[in-house]
């Protein structure tokens, strides 16, 4: 049997492709909520920086940051907190 994916998928069979193939749609439409998600989040992250600075205060909140690290560290374990540090990154810039 010759299997001729139209991407590829490494799967051995026609119906192992085909599984492989709708489900790689499914994880690029989450990917594409999940980016629009972040970009949301800076957005509002943005919205609270520039209130503190304004007010003559910093751009960071340590304080905060641990609630943030801790919340994704209680929900995904030890890879959520180099993800929430990722997130704070992308939010704030580097530190
Ligand atoms: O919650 C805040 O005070 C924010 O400024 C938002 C945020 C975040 O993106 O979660 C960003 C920078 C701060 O250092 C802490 C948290």
């Amino acid at each position: 049997m010759t299997v001729t994916p139209v991407t590829d998928t490494g799967a051995r069979t026609d119906e192992a492709a085909h599984v492989i193939n709708g489900a790689r749609e499914r994880i690029d439409a989450l990917d594409d909520r999940i980016i629009g998600l972040i970009q949301e989040r800076m957005a509002v992250s943005a919205v609270i920086q520039e209130a503190r600075i304004t007010s003559g205060g910093r751009r960071v909140n340590l304080s905060r940051e641990m609630e943030v690290l801790g919340h994704y560290r209680d929900a995904l374990g030890k890879p959520g907190t180099a993800l929430a540090m990722t997130l704070l990154e992308l939010c704030r810039g580097r530190i």
